[in-house]
């Protein structure tokens, strides 16, 4: 039988194998047992299953009400792919829908059989495609975030986006926060864009992407998605978890659509930290946002200043990266507070196949946005090449700027 299996965290103070049981038939059959046998007979395919049951011991915690330590366990439950349609809202609703507030309840992961997980399309480009997008093989990409742009204007974003590329970055993406308006309409961002990075090849003889935020209501997302495609947009940034992920699949699907998608993981906090509630990051940002298509995905790196921990991390790169998956690999852009110092830690955890992405570690660099840039792009050379960003620092003066600004971690080898 074609299952999905989901692996749970629970914590309860009853016996917790009644508990699974419990779950495994109030979300598939329901009070199963009691009804006559042809009946359980006819629904037996569709009932899900209580596969393995691991006792953690006590938690440390109290029952508020009971006064009680509660029990742990990490229970996998299959869920018959009969039961639900192959849409992320059918696997959510019935995997954890009314379970997610049915008292201390995490899930942890969910594993496909490969026939439905086939159903959905992956990364259209994924880390190969962006790859021959920004002609670069062979290092880390190297990402900036535009900042100070909310109340300016198409003349400052422009010379600040040629700034960043100048420092010699891959991307430069809006910030999640920017919305459109008035001074800087989306269609002129993407165009006003354009020109100016092409401005920068023509100098340069590189090129730059642009991620451009995809916002808006809902159902005006796919048209205002194909006019960006028209113009050329380079890269559409997508805050998804404050849509959904089935809007992502939707902007995927689309052959009107072919723009590499960047997923940015605004609220996502409200769903992944709790050590008793939620869905783990591994499954939130990086499995589930794979199979719906996001090429590149942002995560809080372990070391910023919006820090998860590393093995969480590492977790959602492997999940974006795994080559088992029949899906196109996404690219980890782990986040938040990075600056060139960091860059030794961020290539020995997530490697070559990741995009190092900085705001204020490029713009708060003592020379701007170029000398920012300029920055990043030696310590990567030097992190490369097995140098100590200290001794590349001595032939590098935006580098040893930046240490001087804010210091480095090196790895020992
Ligand atoms: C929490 S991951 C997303 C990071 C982000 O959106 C951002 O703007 C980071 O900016 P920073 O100045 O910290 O590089
Ligand atoms: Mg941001």
């Amino acid at each position: 039988m074609s299952a999905v299996m989901a692996t749970y965290l629970l914590h309860d103070e009853t016996n917790i194998r009644k508990k699974a049981e419990g779950i495994a038939l109030g979300l598939t059959v329901g009070t199963w047992t009691d009804l006559p046998a042809l009946e359980q007979e006819q629904l037996r395919k569709h009932k899900g299953e209580v596969v393995a049951i691991e006792e953690l011991g006590e938690s440390e915690r109290v029952n508020a009400y009971f006064g009680k330590r509660l029990k742990r366990a990490i229970v996998k439950i299959a869920y018959p792919t009969v039961n639900f349609s192959a849409d992320l809202p059918a696997l959510l609703v019935t995997t954890f829908g009314k379970l997610s507030l049915d008292g201390e309840v995490r899930l942890l992961d969910l594993e496909f059989p490969d026939e439905w997980k086939r159903q959905f399309p992956g990364p259209r480009f994924g880390i190969a495609g962006i790859r021959e997008k920004v002609g670069v093989h062979n290092r880390p990409l190297l990402m900036s975030i535009f900042k100070g742009i909310i109340g300016r204007d198409l003349a400052y974003l422009t010379s600040e986006l040629k700034k960043q590329a100048l420092g010699g970055v891959d991307l430069v993406k809006d910030d999640e926060i920017l919305f459109d308006s008035e001074l800087l309409p989306f269609e002129k961002r993407i165009t006003e864009g354009k020109t100016a990075l092409q401005e920068v090849y023509e100098q340069t003889g590189k090129r730059t992407l642009y991620a451009v935020n995809l916002t808006g209501k809902t159902f005006a997302l796919k048209d205002k998605a194909k006019r960006a495609a028209e113009l050329g947009a380079d890269v559409l940034l997508f805050n998804v978890f404050a849509y959904g992920l089935d809007v992502l699949q939707a902007l995927r699907e689309d052959e009107e659509i072919a723009v590499p998608i960047m997923a940015h993981p605004a609220f996502s906090g409200a769903v992944t930290p709790s050590e008793f509630y939620g869905v783990a990051p591994s499954l939130w940002l990086g499995k589930l946002l794979r199979l719906a298509g996001a090429d590149f995905v942002l995560f809080p790196s372990p070391y910023g200043s919006v820090a998860l921990e590393r093995e969480q991390a590492l977790g959602i790169a492997r999940a974006l990266t795994d080559d088992q998956e029949p899906f196109a690999r996404a690219f980890p852009v782990p986040s938040a507070g990075i600056h060139p110092g960091l860059v030794p830690l961020l290539v020995r955890d997530f490697g070559l196949d990741s995009i190092v992405n900085a705001g204020g570690g490029i713009h708060g660099h003592p020379d701007g946005a170029i000398g920012g840039g300029q920055a990043f792009r030696a310590a990567i050379d030097a992190v490369l090449a097995g140098r100590p960003l200290r001794e590349a620092a001595k032939d590098n003066e935006a580098l040893q700027k930046a240490i001087d600004r804010w210091g480095v971690v090196e790895v020992e080898a």
